[in-house]
């Protein structure tokens, strides 16, 4: 088939042809990359690559057994892909028919279609436990009663699950109605929805006034897990964009002090707008590298939740085949998490909480940060994460990190409905 182009192919499969084309070639983030993209409608580029990168070992398997580009070589590959995605794991059609690529790729449906084992495909992901819609109410611009009311306004109804039981618990999440919500079991402030209502709350006002925040469940435990009174004084040590900080500041009853530290520019404006948005008015942001401020010796407890590979995030967008980061790039992400985590340790002497917390689900930054850690800081102990969460919880580290993996807490997405979440609480060993 020789290709004339005179008609064009649809913008939005040309953008994500062109994400694609340069995730591969210059190995950066197809996230990243979306967003850069200029006058692009975002989440339909969104929703292209991520039926791409989902299903990428089957289409890439049925792009090579009917033997597409090999026999239309003229059309583009990343093209190629992201129409054969479409086709087999989106919509089953693809528009803009009279352009030669798209003509070309639905002269290959059936075939295609054998190839994967017959149609209509399901997505692999999109075929797991789909995640339920979280909610948490920021209590520094709304009551919690106020928000039950709103919620109760709506249409909603409370479903009282009625145990203390975790495994129960989450049985309730995945047997609710459609028009029920829950309150979680450790976090007061976080209501669980259908995961229908995703957009409906995507879109509603009181996210948008941040009443309401969007935010995972297994992120929402990492500052309960901290757990600052009322008036005490935190150190944030990575803040930004600043759920946690904002969830901090409504456990703090916005009363105390925050500081916020954040060192990448971009990053410092997100917060620093999310911070005045939420109303968040005992938070001071603070610009700027956390290992080169000058320590605050009245810091009482401290959050770290430092850059991390993200190989926990359930929405992440990759295209590498086993999913690991390379080796490089996790012992530089560890070497940093060490330096951070150490550092909190070291330079606050009336410290006496520390968490910490990642995205990942890698050993290298979690349970292997946490042992070197307390090597270089005895005076910090591990706590029992299952004991702060009052015993309701099933995911512990790796046991071979003795004394360290069973009182870790991982949150999994299959088996807790959240993102993948590593969490270790410390605590200031008193020498009386
Ligand atoms: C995982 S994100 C934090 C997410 C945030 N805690 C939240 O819940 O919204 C890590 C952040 O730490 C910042 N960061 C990494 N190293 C830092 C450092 N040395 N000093 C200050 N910020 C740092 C990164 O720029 C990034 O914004």
């Amino acid at each position: 088939m020789v290709f004339n182009h005179s008609v064009k192919v649809p913008t939005q499969y040309r953008k994500a042809a062109a994400v694609l084309r340069k995730a591969i070639s210059e190995k950066k983030s197809v996230r990243g990359l979306i967003y850069e993209q200029t006058h692009a409608k975002v989440p339909n580029l969104l929703a292209l690559m991520s039926k791409y990168s989902d299903n990428k070992d089957a289409i890439e398997e049925a792009i090579e057994k009917t033997k597409l580009l090999v026999d239309n070589p003229r059309l583009d590959p990343s093209l190629g892909r992201i129409l054969v995605a479409e086709l087999l794991f989106g919509a089953g059609k693809l528009t803009g028919q009279n352009a030669k690529p798209v003509a070309c790729v639905l002269s290959y449906k059936d075939k295609l279609q054998e190839a994967i084992g017959g149609a209509p495909a399901k997505s692999s992901k999109s075929a797991r436990v789909s995640k339920p819609r979280y909610v948490r109410i920021n209590t520094n611009a709304i009551s919690i009663n106020e928000a039950h009311e709103i919620l109760s306004q709506e249409g909603f109804k409370r479903k009282d699950v009625g145990t203390e039981n975790y495994d129960e618990f989450l049985q309730a999440i995945q047997a609710m109605d459609e028009d029920e919500y829950i309150v979680d079991i450790h976090v007061p402030s976080l209501l669980i929805f259908c995961p229908k209502w995703r957009n409906y709350w995507a879109k509603h006002d009181l996210v948008a006034e941040k009443k309401f925040m969007l935010q995972d469940r297994a992120t929402c435990i990492v500052s309960e897990l901290l757990n600052p009174k009322p008036g005490s004084v935190v150190l944030d040590m990575c803040a930004a964009p600043g759920m946690k900080t904002i969830h901090l500041s409504n456990l703090m009853q916005n009363s105390g002090k925050i500081y916020a530290v954040e060192q990448n520019e971009h990053r410092f404006q997100l917060l620093r707008n999310m911070v005045l948005e939420a109303q968040a008015s005992c938070v001071e942001p603070i610009k700027g590298d956390v290992l080169a401020i000058d320590p605050q010796p009245d810091v009482e407890y401290i959050l770290v939740d430092p850059s991390c590979s993200g190989s926990g995030m359930q929405n992440r967008l990759s295209l590498s085949k086993d999913d690991r980061v390379d080796e490089d790039r996790l012992r530089r992400l560890a070497g940093l998490q060490i330096k951070i985590l150490s550092h909190a340790m070291s330079s606050f002497p009336n410290v006496k909480r520390i968490v910490y917390s990642t995205c990942s689900l890698y050993e290298e930054e979690n349970e292997q940060v946490v042992k070197r850690c307390l090597g270089l800081c005895p005076q910090f102990k591990l706590l029992s994460g299952k004991k702060c969460l009052e015993r309701k919880w099933n995911n512990f580290g790796n046991t071979q990190y003795k004394g360290i993996g069973k009182n870790c807490l991982y949150s999994l997405p299959d088996k807790d409905l959240t993102d993948g979440i590593f969490m270790a609480v410390f605590e200031r060993i008193n020498d009386e």
